[in-house]
């Protein structure tokens, strides 16, 4: 039995849908899918299994034109993601098509002389059939692809297809995590996600950029219930008030949402705790950026 295995980066501009595509592929064999599990390479955001292929998903952050220093810093993860990677699928979206974003990110791949990229043509649900050949046959003419694909990461259009391709690709090789650890989910991280999300969908525009969430502390409790501690970290005071919301409503709309999405996924009772803490300095903390698996060594 053959098996492969390796790393899968999705590109593309924000909002392309790299989200929606990975939470379909990673799918109904879910392992994590969560920003903070990390690796030296890049960070993980999902693992799907497809036959014996073992996919590994790496983010990428949106593709932008970086101010700070942590965007590039950001960005360069983005690419070292990418050219760490052993197959790149570049996402567009169909109704937008080469927008000058997507020629950056074209123009980019090209000085970095990359190879295989895969497309995929999200949002078919959006355009006309005509419209999407014309679409396809332009960005063909414009970069050698690998391969195209047309999806639609929502309704799950050709998803399965696309899949079923990277796990092809993929070169022949052990699996990179044995089975055994991906059905043992690293709970703590989801459950620091959960609140993360929580965090994003309640503040968003608003949502300070440079946060993070960590599990502190989990301890099981005899009657049978889970109590959870954690911290978000954001990086200067003006944000703990954001975070905190006008009399800790934010707060508490937040820990309430995040705890009943953790009763769901455990299945029990759940005692959370939330801290909100700053850690300053983290910007232009270089150690912090290799923990979090950013590499600032192109531009940054
Ligand atoms: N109509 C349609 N909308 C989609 C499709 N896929 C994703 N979307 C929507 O596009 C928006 C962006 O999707 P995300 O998955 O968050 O995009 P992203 O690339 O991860 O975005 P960033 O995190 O900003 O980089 C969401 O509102 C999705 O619901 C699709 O196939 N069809």
């Amino acid at each position: 039995m053959t098996t492969r295995a390796g790393f899968v980066a999705l590109i593309g501009e924000p909002n392309a849908g790299k989200s929606t595509l990975l939470n379909r592929m990673v799918g109904a064999k879910v392992s994590i899918v969560t920003h903070k599990v990390q690796t030296t390479r890049a960070r993980i955001r999902g693992i799907a299994m497809e036959g014996e292929s073992q996919l590994v998903f790496v983010d990428t952050p949106g593709l932008f034109t970086p101010r700070r220093r942590l965007d590039r810093a950001m960005i360069a993860a983005a690419w070292g993601g990418a050219s760490d990677a052993d197959l790149v699928v570049l996402l567009i979206e169909a109704h937008r098509g080469l927008t000058e974003g997507v020629e950056r990110i074209l123009s980019t791949l090209e000085d970095r002389e990359a190879k295989g990229v895969i497309l995929a043509i999200n949002k078919i649900d959006r355009v006309e059939a005509p419209k999407l050949l014309g679409l396809t046959q332009k960005l063909n003419d414009r970069f050698p692809f690998a391969e195209t694909f047309m999806i639609s990461a929502e309704k799950g259009h050709g998803v399965e297809a696309l899949r079923k391709y990277l796990a092809a690709e993929l070169p022949e090789g052990p699996w990179l995590y044995p089975e055994d650890q991906i059905a043992d989910l690293p709970t703590r991280m989801i459950a620091a996600e959960i609140t993360r999300e929580k965090l994003t969908l309640r503040l968003h525009q608003e949502l300070p950029y440079q946060l993070t969430v960590e599990t502190e502390n989990w301890e099981e409790r005899e009657d049978g219930s889970a109590r959870i501690d954690q911290v978000i970290y954001v990086i200067r005071d003006g944000h703990k008030g954001i975070v905190l919301g006008k009399g800790g409503e934010t707060i508490k709309g937040v820990s309430q949402a995040a705890r009943e999405e953790m009763v769901e996924f455990l299945g029990r009772p759940v005692h959370l705790f939330l801290q909100v803490k700053v850690r300053p300095g983290w910007l232009e903390e270089a150690a912090r950026y290799s923990e979090i698996g950013l590499d600032f060594k192109d531009g940054a």
